[in-house]
């Protein structure tokens, strides 16, 4: 099938600059795509975008490029409920991906047990409006409900200004949460002001939430951007990770979010976005929690 991607979509940064930050052995991309590509994994009728075709070789070759050893491959909106480009790049991945699928309650057991085997370790959850239709809340609870035994998480994506209405939904989730890019903060408000506060009670108070601490490019209203080598990259985003990562530094993740749906101004340089780490990381203690104990602990929990 061809697909016409979405007007205005910027694709990729081809060919990412080394990174200067060396990252810690064994260090796990906990946040990336695969986009089809759509002639072999047709994009989802219900999707909102139409991406550039982004593939599990693609992705692997980064992953190499900037020195990760693993990834874990996020279910991309635009491939709704339909796993299979996620789960053909686990699969590939000689058990170096695993992966969070988009599930309905109409799946089997025995579905879920394949995606298991497969690599899947959690379900994503997304109330973003922009990108989903609306889920009813009940129908999510059941399959978290049912995830649970098997030992997975949920991820949620969603915007700051909706946690108010969430919450109650999330926290009475009964599996770890994982967080999506910090609950996208407005980094032009206060980082000690009600917004971002509630966001980190919803940490404090929940031990079961996790957070990504990932996504600056699209958080940062200042920049400056990820291109031409800069160095100090989306400087408003720093204090609002630093501070989640320093409060809990057992309970974030990092990941490129590579291929980057969805952003209008400019695509980062990959390179350039994991020199950025060290800002919100700043010491090597820090740096091994975010990129390898945690998300070890998470995905690998059986070579931990
Ligand atoms: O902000 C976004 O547009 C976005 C979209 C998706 C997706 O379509 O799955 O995933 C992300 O992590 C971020």
């Amino acid at each position: 099938m061809q697909f016409e991607k979405t007007p205005g979509w910027l694709d990729w940064y081809a060919g990412p600059s080394k990174p200067r930050f060396t990252l810690p052995a064994g260090a796990v991309d906990a946040h990336c795509h695969v986009f089809g590509p759509g002639a072999e994994f047709p994009y989802a009728p219900e999707r909102k975008y139409t991406p550039c075709d982004a593939s599990k070789a693609q992705l692997f070759a980064l992953r190499d490029h900037l020195g990760f050893a693993r990834n874990v491959v996020v279910q991309a909106t635009c491939h709704g409920a339909d796993n299979r480009a996620m789960v053909d790049a686990c699969k590939a991945s000689s058990g170096r991906a695993r992966g969070v699928a988009t599930v309905r309650r109409s799946i089997t057991d025995q579905e879920l047990q394949d995606l298991h085997a497969a690599g899947v370790r959690g379900v994503r959850f997304n109330f973003v409006k922009r990108l989903v239709d609306f889920t009813p809340k009940d129908e999510l609870l059941e399959i978290a409900n049912r995830i649970a035994p098997l030992g997975w998480h949920v991820v949620i994506y969603f915007e700051a200004v909706d946690l108010p209405e969430l919450w109650d939904f999330f926290t009475a989730l009964p599996t770890t949460v994982v967080v999506d890019h910090m609950g996208r903060p407005d980094v032009s408000k206060p980082i000690d002001g009600p917004e971002f506060e509630l966001f980190v009670k919803f940490m404090r108070e929940n031990s079961n939430v996790w957070s990504k601490v990932s996504c600056p490019e699209r958080l940062s209203v200042t920049g400056p951007k990820a291109l031409d080598d800069e160095q100090n990259a989306y400087r408003d985003v720093v204090p609002f990770a630093r501070r989640i990562v320093e409060q809990f530094p057992d309970r974030v993740l990092w990941g490129t979010d590579w291929p980057h749906p969805n952003l209008k101004d400019h695509m980062p340089d990959d390179g350039l976005l994991v020199d950025f780490i060290p800002h919100i990381a700043p010491t090597a203690e820090l740096q091994r929690k975010l990129l390898v104990d945690n998300p070890m602990r998470l995905y690998w929990p059986e070579e931990c």
